[in-house]
């Protein structure tokens, strides 16, 4: 049998991914935004894209105090719950590369935010209140939301902190489309960043 010559002009072109992984620099991935953007369902899907260990605020906090979201503000309220969820942040970002989604309120903590800022890449998933409020309102394990009116908390959060998710290094619109074009999204945003040369 003869042998196989690849002629030297077929060599592959990076992929997306591969261009994403080289403008990340080994610095991990924040996504940030309101509950129901779509940062934990994304944020996993991005990470399988760049062979990224993938991680959840959220899961994280449930799973080191072995209780609920829930049960955490139930029981101790949100004041301590910011104060693991401060702490969680700061260990996981302290530990290698990785994709992490945040909480809603993570990047609103003005020390998280900072931390973020210094070694990681943050993306805020921004959507509209109308798709927020239809992805969020199908469960109940959103205790900021068990309010009167939770549609009208969730614009009353949109207001307070957009102006603070707005200082995230990327922005990507949170759509009505497949998670995998959301993904697609957000890694074509980040390989875009090495061609603006940063
Ligand atoms: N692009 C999308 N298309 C359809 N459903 C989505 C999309 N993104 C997220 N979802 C769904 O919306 C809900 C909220 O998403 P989630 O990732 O938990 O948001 P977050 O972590 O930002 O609060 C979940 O049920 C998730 O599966
Ligand atoms: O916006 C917030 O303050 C919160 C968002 C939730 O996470 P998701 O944004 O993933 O829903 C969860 O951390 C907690 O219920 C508080
Ligand atoms: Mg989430």
């Amino acid at each position: 049998m003869t042998d196989l010559v690849m002629p030297e002009a077929l060599t592959v072109a990076p992929s997306l991914s591969d261009r994403a992984r080289e403008a990340l620099g080994g610095r991990s991935l924040i996504f940030v935004g309101l509950m129901g953007a779509g940062k934990s369902a994304i944020g996993r899907l991005v990470a399988q894209q760049l062979a990224l260990p993938f991680v959840d605020t959220d899961a994280e906090i449930e799973r080191v105090s072995r209780m609920t979201i829930s049960e955490l503000f139930a029981t101790y309220g949100e004041t301590e719950f910011r104060a693991l969820e401060a702490r969680v942040m700061e260990r996981l970002l302290h530990q290698s590369q990785r994709v992490i989604s945040t909480g809603g309120g993570a990047f609103i903590n003005e020390q998280t935010r900072g931390h973020i800022k210094a070694g990681g890449l943050s993306i805020w998933l921004r959507a509209d209140l109308d798709l927020l409020w239809d992805r969020v309102r199908k469960r109940d394990t959103r205790p900021l939301l068990k309010t009167e009116n939770p549609k009208q908390t969730l614009e009353n959060l949109m207001s307070q902190r957009y102006p603070i998710y707005e200082e995230a290094e990327l922005t990507v619109e949170s759509a009505d489309v497949r998670k995998e074009t959301m993904a697609h999204n957000v890694l074509a945003a980040i390989a875009g960043l090495s061609a603006r040369g940063r």
